[in-house]
């Protein structure tokens, strides 16, 4: 077993009415952790603290055991690599000068070329999603899967061993979706690199992810297995909804009854 990777202890927050409670949150090392909880529960936030795109008021991220506060930015990006929500069209850019990104915590100040560790990185990144044949194709003409497995190399290139991945298969079809999740097992598989991604779609964290995190409220309310979790209890805990779960060949299946705060439909 890998050493502790990436650990949080008891952080906490306050901003504009919302905050993060005594976060305590293991990442298994070399697995696949899905964040999980309703919209608004502070699962983004939470990848941001441990970004430190949002400072904490109180507690710590570890990374291999030490504390991220005793990183410079550039040394925690050589770590962790960060895949956001957000969905930017970027204009005029190339498939590979944006997965050239991702060499940025490499680069020293005002270096422009790339060395050729840069070249192989970008060129490993590339092949490792399947895009090296999309490198000259401007970002903006890609489909929205392209666009996120071309995302996904960025991150790649800048050669970390944690992952964070916000709603990666958000705006994509089931199979697309399948897709991208089948690259992230694989790149785990092969790299042993830590990833954790917040995911709605709580069969597919079953089916993919070692560990689940669930977050309500700025609390995390659960942690463990997902098969373990997922359970009716859980989802009224959770998600205040009625569900049944079966398990079919190992895997549970979620049929939604009441919205307990809207009873008569769902
Ligand atoms: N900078 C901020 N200032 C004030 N409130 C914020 C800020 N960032 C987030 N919030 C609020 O914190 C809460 C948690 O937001 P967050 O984006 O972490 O939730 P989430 O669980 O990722 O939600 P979703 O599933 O909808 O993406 C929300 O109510 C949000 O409006």
């Amino acid at each position: 077993m890998k050493e502790n990777t990436l650990a949080v202890k008891d952080i906490s927050l306050h901003r504009q009415g919302f905050q993060l409670k005594r976060i305590n949150a293991e990442f298994p090392p070399g697995r696949i952790t899905a964040i999980v909880g309703p919209n608004g529960s502070g699962k983004s936030t939470l990848l941001k603290t441990i970004t430190r795109l949002i400072a904490v008021d109180d507690g710590e991220i570890f990374i291999h055991g030490k504390p991220a506060s005793a990183f410079s930015p550039r040394q925690l990006a050589r770590h962790i690599s960060m895949l956001p929500q957000t969905r930017d069209s970027l204009p005029d850019l190339t498939v590979q000068e944006l997965v050239a990104y991702g060499r940025t915590p490499y680069k020293k100040l005002f270096q422009q070329r790339h060395t050729r560790e840069d070249d192989q990185a970008v060129e490993f990144a590339l092949n490792a999603v399947g895009m090296s044949g999309h490198a000259e194709r401007l970002f903006y003409t890609l489909s929205g899967g392209e666009q996120q497995r071309a995302r996904i190399a960025m991150a790649l290139a800048q050669g970390t061993d944690i992952l964070l991945l916000d709603e990666p298969t958000t705006y994509l079809d089931i199979a697309h979706q399948l897709d991208i999740l089948n690259m992230l097992k694989r790149i785990n598989e092969q790299w042993e690199i830590t990833i954790a991604m917040v995911l709605h779609d709580l069969q597919q964290a079953a089916a993919y992810c070692h560990h689940m995190i669930a977050m309500k409220h700025g609390a995390v309310a659960a942690a463990g297995s997902p098969r373990d979790l997922l359970t009716p209890a859980f989802l009224k805990e959770i998600y205040e909804i009625d569900a049944k779960v079966t398990v079919i060949d190992g895997y549970p299946l979620i049929i939604p009854v009441t919205n307990l705060n809207k009873p008569g439909g769902i």
